[in-house]
C-alpha cells in the first residue's frame, strides 16, 4: 500500500499548517482536514484563515480544493483515508482526577472511537497531538475493542515540533521528524509508510525512528528542556537586577559556549503559549503517578519560576508608577504570546493585564494580529475576573499604536513584534502624560535612546 489519502482530525494550529505543507509537498496525496467546529472549517475555506501564520495563506490558496480539503464530514474522510493524523487539542484537565495537571485525553479518545466505528478498511493511525507516555496503548485498545471485522490498525507516534509564527519554515525544514512505532513487523511497515510521505521533502537522515513510548516522551522532554532554558535565563535576570549585571550580556557570554548555544536564552516577561505550561504540568503529573516526587519537583520549579517572572514584571510596573495605578491609563503593546501569531493562549500579557486591572488601571491595548473579540474574551474569562462588565469598561482596544499610547502614563511591551522597534518614540513621548514610562518586557527597544528622549525606562535583567 502507498498512502494516497490522508485524513487529519483537528483543524487547529497544528493540523492546518502541517496538512497544508504535506499537500504542497505531496501533490499525489489527497489531504482532508476535518474538525467538529463548523466555524473553523468555514474559516479555512474562506479568504481569512482562522490562524495567522507567515507564508500559510499562499500555500492554502494554492492547494485548497486541488489536493487539500477542509471539511466537517469526519466519517467520510476517515473511511476513505489510508492514514489518519489525530491533531486534536489535549488541554490540561479542568475537572476530576489530575485536575489542573493531567492532560485531558477526551478529544483523542473520541477520535479513536470514531475511527474504530466508521473504518471499513485498514488504517495507520498517527498520534500527532502531544500526549502522555503510553497514550498510544490506550488508543490501540479502544480501536481493537470497537473495530469492524477484518479491519486492522497500526498506531504510530509522530509528535509535532513546530513553533507558532515560524510554523511553515519549521515544517519545510524540520530539524527532525520523529516517528515511534510498535516493535513488530506491522509496526515497522507503518513507520515506512509514514516515512514515505515525509521523504517527499525531508532528507532520510532527519527521520528518527524510535519505539512508541520514547517518541511520546521525547515530545514532552523537548518542551520541558526549552521551557527550562527560559526559566533558567529568567532566574539569572533576577540576580542581574539585584547586582547590576546585565542579563543580555550574561546570555551572550554563556550562549557562545558551543555546548550551551545561543538559542532560547532571551530573558522575558515569562513564557506563554498553549503548550509549555500544559506539557510541563503533564510531565509533573506523570512523575507523581510514577511515584517519582524528586523528578516532579524538579520540573515543577520551571513553571514556578515562570509564574514568579510574570508577577515580578507586573509588580514592577505598579511600584514604578508610584505604587498606584488606580485610574491611570496604561498602554499595552502586544497581546499575543509571541510575535508573528495571533494566538493568545497563556499569553503573559493576560497575566500583566489582570494584575493591572485588579489594581484599577485603565488599559489601551494594541496588537497587530490579535482580534479585539479575542482580547475581550481573554480578559473577561472567569479565571481573570469576576466582574466582566467592569473589565469591558476599563479596556480600549486600538488599531494604531500612536493612538493607543496617546495621553497614557506608561507603555508596557508584552510581545516582541518587530513593528514596535521602529515606532517614532519621540512623537509618542510628546503625547504621553509625564513622567512617561516604558516597561520593556521583551528587551527589544533601544533603552539609551528612549532615556535620551525623556522616558523612564524599565526592563528585565538590568537595573
Ligand atoms: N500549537 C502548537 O504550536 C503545537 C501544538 N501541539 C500539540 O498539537 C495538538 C493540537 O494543538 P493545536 O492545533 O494548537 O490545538 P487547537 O485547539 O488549535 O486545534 C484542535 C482542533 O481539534 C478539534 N477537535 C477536537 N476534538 C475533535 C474531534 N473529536 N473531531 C474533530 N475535531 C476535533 C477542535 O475543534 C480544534 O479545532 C495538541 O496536543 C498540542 O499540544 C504540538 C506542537 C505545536
Ligand atoms: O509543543 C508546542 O506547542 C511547541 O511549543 C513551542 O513553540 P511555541 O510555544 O509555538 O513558541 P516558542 O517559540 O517556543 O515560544 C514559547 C514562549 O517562550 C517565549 N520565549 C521563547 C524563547 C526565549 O528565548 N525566551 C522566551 O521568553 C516566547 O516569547 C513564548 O512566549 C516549542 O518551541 C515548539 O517546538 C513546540 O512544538
Amino acid at each position: 500500500m502507498a498512502v494516497t489519502k490522508i485524513c487529519c482530525i483537528g483543524a487547529g494550529y497544528v493540523g492546518g499548517p502541517t496538512c497544508s505543507v504535506i499537500a504542497m509537498q505531496c501533490p499525489h496525496i489527497k489531504v482532508t482536514v476535518v474538525d467538529i467546529s463548523v466555524q473553523r472549517i468555514s474559516q479555512w475555506n474562506s479568504e481569512k484563515l482562522p490562524i495567522y501564520e507567515p507564508g500559510l495563506d499562499d500555500i492554502v490558496k494554492k492547494q485548497r480544493n486541488v489536493n487539500l480539503f477542509f471539511s466537517t464530514n469526519i466519517e467520510e474522510s476517515i473511511q476513505e483515508a489510508d492514514l489518519i493524523f489525530i491533531s486534536v487539542n489535549t488541554p490540561t484537565k479542568t475537572f476530576g482526577v489530575g485536575k489542573g495537571r493531567a492532560a485531558d485525553l477526551t478529544y483523542v479518545e473520541n477520535c479513536a472511537r470514531t475511527i474504530a466505528q466508521v473504518s471499513t478498511s485498514d488504517k495507520i493511525v498517527v498520534e500527532k497531538s502531544t500526549v502522555p507516555v503510553r497514550a498510544a496503548e490506550s488508543i490501540l485498545k479502544i480501536l481493537s475493542a470497537n473495530h469492524k471485522p477484518n479491519v486492522k490498525f497500526q498506531v504510530l507516534s509522530n509528535p509535532e515540533f513546530l513553533s507558532e509564527g515560524v510554523a511553515v519554515e519549521n515544517l519545510l525544514n524540520a530539524d527532525r521528524v520523529l516517528i515511534g512505532h510498535e516493535e513488530t513487523s506491522d509496526g515497522l511497515w507503518a513507520f515506512k509508510e509514514l516515512s514515505k510521505v515525509y521523504l517527499n521533502w525531508i532528507p532520510e537522515s532527519k527521520i528518527l525512528r524510535t519505539n512508541t513510548w520514547s517518541s511520546e516522551l521525547t515530545k514532552l522532554a523537548a518542551n520541558a528542556f526549552l521551557a527550562q532554558r527560559i526559566s533558567s535565563i529568567n532566574s539569572m535576570s533576577v540576580i542581574c537586577e539585584a547586582t547590576g549585571a546585565d542579563v543580555s550580556e550574561v546570555a551572550k557570554g554563556i550562549g557562545l559556549d558551543s555546548r550551551i548555544g545561543p538559542k532560547f536564552l532571551q530573558a522575558s516577561v515569562g513564557f506563554g503559549g498553549s503548550c509549555f505550561q500544559k506539557d510541563l504540568l503533564n510531565l509533573v503529573y506523570i512523575c507523581e503517578c510514577l511515584n517519582l516526587p524528586q523528578v516532579a519537583v524538579y520540573w515543577q520549579q520551571v513553571l514556578d519560576m515562570n509564574v514568579y517572572q510574570k508577577s515580578r514584571f507586573s509588580n514592577k510596573i505598579i511600584e514604578s508608577l508610584f505604587n498606584t495605578v488606580t485610574g491611570k491609563k496604561i498602554t499595552m503593546f502586544g497581546f499575543a504570546f509571541k510575535k508573528d501569531t495571533g494566538d493568545t493562549r497563556e499569553s503573559p500579557a493576560i497575566h500583566v493585564a489582570k494584575t493591572l486591572l485588579d489594581e484599577g488601571a485603565k488599559l489601551n491595548i494594541y496588537d497587530p494580529k490579535v482580534e479585539p473579540e479575542q482580547i475581550k474574551k481573554d480578559l473577561t474569562h472567569p479565571y481573570v475576573t469576576d466582574n466582566p462588565e467592569n473589565v469591558i469598561k476599563s479596556i480600549e482596544i486600538h488599531d494604531n499604536p500612536y493612538r493607543a499610547s496617546h495621553s497614557t502614563h506608561a507603555i508596557v511591551i508584552c510581545t516582541e513584534w518587530d513593528e514596535f522597534v521602529n515606532l517614532d518614540y519621540e512623537e509618542i513621548y510628546k503625547h504621553m502624560i509625564k513622567p512617561a514610562f516604558i516597561f520593556d518586557g521583551r528587551k527589544i527597544l533601544n533603552h539609551e535612546t528612549l532615556a535620551t528622549i525623556g522616558f523612564q525606562v524599565h526592563t528585565i535583567g538590568k537595573r
